[in-house]
């Protein structure tokens, strides 16, 4: 595997602090070094750099739309800018606004794309359905083309065209989405397997009907968008909205090796390790850990040695 790995330390898109140091925190658990140990090429591109930008005021209820639009640009060129190299590219956040760029640049360089989205939340409210406000519960509104009449303008985002369709895109671990986002899911038919279906079926079934469905026409490269916080907290503590009734590390682990037997990942985002919302800094540590082992499952690493 030849892996090019993109630092995003960003935090905007979500009101708590510390998400912005999730890259180094992850890189310090021995990224590279243990991706290289197994036989990977890695590039690691450095964290890109965003610029504040002043009187970032609400719009609405959406705050810090301008900072979250102007840095999801500069991650779009970045991704497409390591695909273009030929890698396998790695996007370290930060919060899961990010996968705004990181799926928007994906698709600039392959443009029918399958988006695994795994998560407790769905992030798929609209600005105007929102009950935050904070834009890392949004990232799917804009991308996703059977919603593009919902999405008002905002300031920076114009760049963005809605590239995945509703149909190529699974969700994996939900148990916390609002009822304005469950509407949306219903509505367009999307294909999610939350917690209840990961108990019913076992995670070998959920990832088997997973492939099937967006498999069902035809092969379509992956997209893996893996919040950490679709982990139960007892496992991935330092993460800034925190869902009890969460993957374990084993079906967290399968999750990453199964998508890379299908021979298909083309990127994945690893977000919202925050390791300031760790009680202590070992459950920092822990959850970087975590998160490194979930990269190294994408690309090859099997438990059997
Ligand atoms: N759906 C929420 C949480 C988004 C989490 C973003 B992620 O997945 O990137 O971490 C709101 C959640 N909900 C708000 C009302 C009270 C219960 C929690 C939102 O703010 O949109
Ligand atoms: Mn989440
Ligand atoms: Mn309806
Ligand atoms: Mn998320």
């Amino acid at each position: 595997h030849s892996v090019g790995i993109i630092g995003a330390p960003f935090s905007k898109g979500q009101p708590r602090d510390g998400v912005q140091l999730g890259p180094d925190v992850i890189r310090e658990a021995g990224l590279v070094k243990k991706l290289e140990g197994q036989g990977c090429v890695v590039k690691d591109y450095g964290n890109l750099i965003f610029e504040d930008v002043s009187n970032d005021e609400p719009i609405g209820r959406t705050k810090q739309p301008r900072v979250v639009g102007l840095a999801n640009k500069q991650v779009a060129d970045a991704v497409q800018r390591v695909k273009n190299d030929g890698h396998t590219c790695v996007m370290l956040g930060g919060d899961h606004s990010l996968a705004i760029g990181s799926i928007h640049g994906h698709a600039a360089y392959r443009p029918e794309l399958s988006v695994v989205w795994v998560d407790a939340h769905a992030d798929i409210n609209t600005p105007l359905t929102s009950p935050t406000g904070n834009i890392h519960g949004q990232p799917m509104s804009y991308l996703i083309r059977e919603l593009c009449t919902k999405i008002p303008v905002l300031p920076n985002f114009s760049w963005i065209k809605p590239c995945i369709a509703a149909q190529d895109v699974v969700y994996i671990g939900l148990r916390d989405v609002d009822p304005e986002e469950h509407h949306i899911l219903k509505h367009l038919g999307i294909k999610t397997f939350c917690m209840t279906e990961v108990d019913s079926l076992g995670i070998a079934k959920v990832m088997e009907q997973m492939c099937d469905h967006i498999f069902s026409k035809i092969k379509k490269p992956i997209h893996l968008s893996y919040d950490i916080d679709a982990l139960d907290p007892s496992v991935a503590p330092a993460t800034g909205t925190p869902v009890i009734g969460g993957l374990t590390y084993r079906e967290g682990i399968y999750i990453t090796e199964y998508v890379c037997q299908t021979g298909l990942l083309s990127a994945v985002d690893v977000v919202e390790v925050n390791p300031k919302q760790a009680k202590r800094e070992e459950e920092a540590r822990f959850t970087a850990n975590v998160a490194v082992d979930l990269v190294l499952g994408c690309f090859g690493r099997v438990r059997e040695g």
